[in-house]
């Protein structure tokens, strides 16, 4: 076994044991260090040290839970991989994936989080100087590739989870190629003309080389990991990349079906956390839903039918994980179940790769997800229910077993988990490519269609999304990011449209309503009406609503819940300042959750704008400014009145209608803009705002003309 780092144990200011009596602390390390010598890949630690030294590029398969991310990047610093101050970099697609294992690792190696082992997740950076095994986004990695475009602290970068291919998965993939190629051409260059090298690690490291600005650089390891992956597809693209199994799982997990198919996944859900409470022994269950609001609705259900179990039963608890929740309610999950309670936890597939949460024996899988696609003909991006894949089943499956035996209750026949795709398929090939392109033309790479992704995405997808660029003003005619526009946009970390919003505004003086309302867009739903209650949310929704529209209506939502918390302030702690506003949430029928999050999501990009020098003041209260600034920057999505009462979307020839949550439902002005389109039975537009028609010629010509 390596020998644990406990060097910094003592100072540590930030580590959980501190406090702990000596005897206590004593048995936890000598417990965790028990459970590493006991996993499956701890067995094959040198030979795994061996494969990457004599391998650039690596493909690792090994079951769920057998200690591939915590381990590995353990195994590789204490192997020298990080001897010159290099840094093991750990790329995971969810950031509570990569907060809460680099927690875990740095309690395994006895460090304080954000010393020896760290994480940084957009806008939140828990990293220092000192070090070495770094656990990030891969969306992260790819920014801070905006800036170092050799990636030049890391001496090995781990792709976690690959067989998700998110689209950020798929970027970051092509381009370690790349740098990875341009730091062996460097050694090689440097062999040529003959420049001495030093061994080491049987990698070779020069010290001066003009390539690489000067840059001390050795050639680059890649490893890509996964419990469920196509190792082929990776070896092939990776120029045939040796691949490895690590043999064996931690604790057996019993897989259990239904008879039939279930016609209502969320009732059977339910059915099944009541069965398992009933019947089985003690043990946390965790369970899959698609969404925030199917949470929301189960978790309400939870607790409608616990008064009918008797006293002794009702001790179930429930904790709902979905992406837009804030990070401290997420990280709720991982707290340790108070004794003689059961915990439920409601989540969507946020919690379904990497993570271990702690208590967890049951898991129940409905087999269903939210996706989002992208029909490059219309430009729609309708988020749609499906069936999961086999290696997202298996990766579900996968989070019961890892503290002792568990069991996961599959909601469909065994007959149906057969009939499922292998993988899902690689999100850059159903999403708006935009993003992608405005981050791969900063990076500097201006041939698209030509850049070597491990699948090419749709060519029209490529061109439709080009062309959204140029429109906003991102590229140039000759395709390259232009400045100032495009090379701002591309460093904001929100959808073109939303960048150019903000990027505008400053323009027209408004940009503290956009930053305003580009938060609260930014979140699902801020507002809620439960059926038993609809005129009473109708009427709290009138009081802050505009004519003008939803952009507005959200606007005076944010200020007016903004005064309150700021008087509540004035005479309460913040916590109690805090409560009072989710008491004044709820008797206005609003989302606290989505509303936390809206102030969040504020504070981050008010930041962005001002590291960019853009002018953060208001248009005060005339909001003519603000609405010709919507209209200057949402113009493709612009929609005019037809005699039916129906929309023509302008840009895409569809017929559309105006949501029933619209405060313009009735109303119906003659021209609007929209932010988003949901294709359930209809085509129905959200968040309207009224626009003047002879706007969009004056203020996007590109786009629009004045007939004569
Ligand atoms: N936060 C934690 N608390 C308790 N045990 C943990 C924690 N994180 C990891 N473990 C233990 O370490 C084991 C290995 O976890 P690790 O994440 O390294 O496995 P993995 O092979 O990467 O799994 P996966 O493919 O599911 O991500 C877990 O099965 C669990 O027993």
């Amino acid at each position: 076994m390596p020998s644990m780092d406990s060097g910094n144990f003592k100072q540590s200011q930030h580590n959980s044991n501190i406090n702990k009596p000596k005897s206590e602390h004593f048995a936890r390390r000598q417990n965790i260090e028990q459970q590493r010598k006991a996993l499956p890949i701890a067995a094959v630690e040198k030979l795994l040290l061996e494969e990457v030294r004599n391998n650039d590029t690596l493909i690792i398969v090994g079951e769920t839970g057998s200690g591939k991310t915590t381990q590995l990047p353990q195994y590789l610093n204490n192997g020298g991989f990080c001897r010159d101050g290099g840094i093991i970099g750990i790329t995971q697609p969810r950031r509570v994936a990569a907060v809460t294992v680099a927690k875990r690792v740095a309690e395994e190696c006895g460090v304080a989080l954000g010393q020896k082992v760290g994480y940084a997740i957009r806008f939140e950076d828990v990293t220092s100087s000192s070090t070495r095994i770094k656990y990030m986004t891969d969306g992260l990695l790819l920014r801070e590739a905006l800036l170092d475009s050799y990636l030049s602290k890391y001496s090995v970068i781990i792709v976690d989870e690959a067989h998700e291919r998110t689209v950020h998965t798929d970027v970051l993939l092509g381009l370690l190629k790349t740098v990875q190629k341009t730091r062996s051409k460097g050694v090689s260059d440097a062999v040529k003309n003959g420049m001495p090298l030093e061994k080491h690690n049987g990698s070779e490291v020069f010290s001066t080389l003009k390539q690489c600005r000067g840059k001390k650089l050795s050639p680059l390891k890649i490893i890509i990991m996964s419990a469920s992956l196509d190792a082929r597809v990776f070896s092939e693209y990776f120029g045939g990349a040796r691949a490895v199994h690590v043999q064996g799982r931690q604790y057996p997990v019993d897989i259990l079906y239904t008879r039939q198919p279930e016609t209502d996944y969320v009732d059977a859900t339910l059915i099944t956390i009541f069965q398992i409470h009933m019947e089985e022994g003690p043990g946390d269950i965790l369970v899959f839903l698609t969404g925030q609001e199917e949470i929301e609705s189960a978790e309400r259900l939870v607790h409608e039918r616990l008064p009918q179990l008797s006293e002794s039963k009702r001790k179930l608890l429930t904790f709902p994980i979905f992406s837009s929740l804030p990070s401290e309610k997420q990280m709720k999950v991982f707290m340790p179940t108070p004794i003689g309670f059961r915990k439920v936890i409601l989540a969507t597939n946020i919690a379904e790769t990497s993570v271990t949460i702690p208590g967890i024996k049951y898991v129940i899988d409905p087999g269903m997800v939210k996706v989002r696609t992208y029909e490059a003909s219309t430009g729609i991006e309708p988020l749609i229910i499906v069936k999961t894949s086999k290696a997202q089943a298996l990766q579900r499956s996968g989070r019961a077993g890892r503290e002792g035996p568990g069991k996961c209750y599959r909601l469909y026949p065994e007959s149906e988990f057969d009939k499922l795709k292998d993988s899902t398929t690689p999100e850059i090939k159903r999403c708006n490519l935009s993003n992608v392109i405005l981050h791969l033309k900063a990076l500097g790479v201006d041939d698209i269609i030509g850049f070597d992704f491990i699948e090419q995405p749709d060519r029209i997808a490529i061109i439709k999304s080009m062309e959204l660029l140029f429109l906003l003003g991102a590229l140039t005619d000759e395709s390259k990011l232009s400045d100032p526009v495009g090379q701002r946009m591309a460093r904001l970390p929100l959808d073109p449209i939303y960048s150019k919003a903000l990027i505008i505004a400053s323009e027209f003086n408004c940009l503290e309503e956009m930053l305003i309302v580009v938060a609260m867009l930014s979140v699902e739903s801020i507002f809620y009406a439960p059926r038993e209650k609809l005129e009473e949310s109708r009427i709290a929704l009138k009081s802050f609503s505009s004519p003008e529209g939803d952009h507005l209506t959200l606007l005076n939502v944010y200020r007016a819940s903004d005064e309150f918390l700021q008087k509540s302030n004035l005479v309460n702690s913040k916590e109690k300042a805090e409560k009072n506003l989710r008491k004044w949430c709820k008797e206005n029928f609003i989302n606290s959750r989505s509303l936390k999050h809206a102030r969040d999501i504020h504070s981050q990009i008010q930041r962005n704008a001002e590291q960019m020098n853009l002018h953060v003041t208001s248009c005060g209260d005339d909001m003519l400014p603000f609405r010709r600034c919507l209209a200057a920057s949402f113009f493709l999505n612009a929609a005019l009145k037809q005699p039916d009462g129906t929309y023509r979307a302008l840009s895409s020839g569809l017929t559309v209608q105006i949501h029933p949550s619209s405060v313009l439902f009735r109303t119906k002005p003659e021209c609007i803009i929209f932010d988003e389109l949901v294709r359930t039975n209809h085509n129905y537009i959200r968040n309207i705002s009224r626009i003047d028609y002879l706007w969009l010629a004056e203020l996007a010509p590109q786009c629009y003309a004045l007939q004569e």
